[in-house]
């Protein structure tokens, strides 16, 4: 791809995340400018944005999502709404049995055009870097089809992709868990390496739900074990609705994230912190399930690379980072701060991307986001403000969305 030269001057504010100790710094603009353009004086761009009374950040990483399905669950929200819980709708054939049975019946180019639409929804909202799990077909066809939708995205769009398989997200209707797992590591496991070899399609990630009533501590250990010997990286949802000990099983198996984390035990958590494995924590399942709220703090006082996800999913209908960081500042106790280095060099870790991704840094990817406010704290504190806040979202030095107002007027 041919580079874009990009110069964004006179910034009010540029938060440049450093990835050494995921801390936030502020650079100020005065005296960085004269040095750009001294240094640059003979260059030539093929944009200039004059971002004056603008802040820079980098781009958002959306570190969990299930992007790719058919047929929304509007009508149990409301059933949640009124006391059902995620397991009684699952146990009852909806939930994930509901969305399998549309993605199955849907063909590839519409789960495409409904993937592009909501990516693109996403990236409106900052997110330039987002991690994609199959995981609505839990058998080979329905699982390759939905990973090469993932694949077509990662190729003719923008944004940057981390894809995951997510064949054992619930055990299928008519098999056992025996039987499921049995199925991944003999039949799609195989298939996706000898795809995967042939360089037919990437996949970044291995992932399982390690859960009571769907897959158990040994069945989920043995899929990540295969996964990972077939060079995947292990990042998959555990301790949600029960303590699994999943927390304490991913860190021996050095996983490189593990999500949700609502019910991890202490012990847990310091496996977790040794082990440098990242909580992926997600802010929208405890708020739209009413769960208890994943421990942020404890993981960050443990010294857990904390990191944060939308799960946009059809439980979880969310696709703004922004509402996420806003989320996990009130109801996890985050500081703006610590939730904007989650939701940017701490997801690029989880997904093995922080040497690219996640900081603005010499050498990584010119991923950022320009707000039309003079302090950066305006894209978490207003909620669901992003629309207003957004000015222009950038990936690899190209503007890729420009929210301009004085159009359309
Ligand atoms: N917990 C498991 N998987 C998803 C929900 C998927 C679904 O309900 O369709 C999650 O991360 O929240
Ligand atoms: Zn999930």
């Amino acid at each position: 791809m041919s580079r874009n030269r990009l110069l964004v001057k006179n910034a009010q504010q540029v938060v440049l995340i450093f990835a050494a100790n995921y801390t936030l710094f502020y650079a100020n603009t005065v005296g960085p400018a004269e040095t750009i353009r001294a240094q640059y004086s003979e260059a030539s761009f093929d944009r200039v944005i004059d971002a004056a009374g603008m802040c820079v950040l980098p781009g958002l990483v959306d570190a969990h999502t299930h992007p790719v399905w058919a047929g929304d669950r509007v009508h149990e929200f409301a059933m949640k709404l009124a006391g059902a819980t995620y397991m009684d709708v699952h146990r009852a054939g909806g939930g994930i049995h509901f969305t399998v049975e549309h993605t199955r019946a849907s063909a590839a180019s519409d789960l495409l055009a409904s993937l592009r639409s909501r990516l693109a929804r996403m990236q409106r909202a900052g997110t330039t870097l987002v991690e994609c799990k199959s995981g609505y077909g839990l058998e080979l066809q329905t699982e390759l089809k939905m990973l090469e939708v993932i694949e077509e995205a990662r190729r003719s769009l923008p944004i940057n992709v981390s894809s995951t398989y997510c064949g054992a997200h619930a055990v299928p209707k008519g098999k056992t868990v025996t039987e499921a797992t049995e199925d991944i590591l003999q039949v799609q496991l195989p298939r996706l390496k000898a795809l995967m070899s042939a360089g037919k399609l990437r996949v970044d990630n291995i992932d399982v739900f390690c859960e009571q009533g769907v897959f158990d501590l040994d069945s989920t250990r043995s899929i990540l074990q295969a996964g990972k010997e077939m060079g995947l990286k292990i990042n998959f949802h555990g301790d949600e609705l029960h303590p699994m000990n999943s927390a304490e099983m991913g860190a021996e198996l050095g996983a490189l994230a593990i999500s949700h984390l609502e019910e991890v035990t202490d012990e847990g958590i310091v496996a977790m912190a040794k082990a440098k494995t990242a909580a992926v924590l997600l802010p929208t399942t405890a708020y739209i399930l009413r769960l208890p709220q994943p421990r942020a703090r404890d993981m960050l006082d443990a010294g857990v690379i904390v990191a944060l996800g939308s799960d946009f999913n059809p439980n979880a209908y969310c696709c703004s980072m922004p509402i996420i960081m806003h989320l996990a500042c009130v109801n996890m106790r985050m500081s703006m701060s610590e939730a904007l280095a989650a939701a940017t060099i701490n997801a690029a870790f989880a997904l093995g991307r922080s040497h690219t991704h996640g900081s603005l840094e010499v050498d990584k990817h010119g991923d950022l986001l320009l707000l039309d406010t003079t302090r950066w704290e305006h894209l978490i504190y207003q909620l669901g403000g992003h629309q207003e806040v957004i000015r222009y979202v950038i990936i690899k030095g190209k503007v890729v969305y420009d929210n301009d107002k004085t159009m359309g007027l």
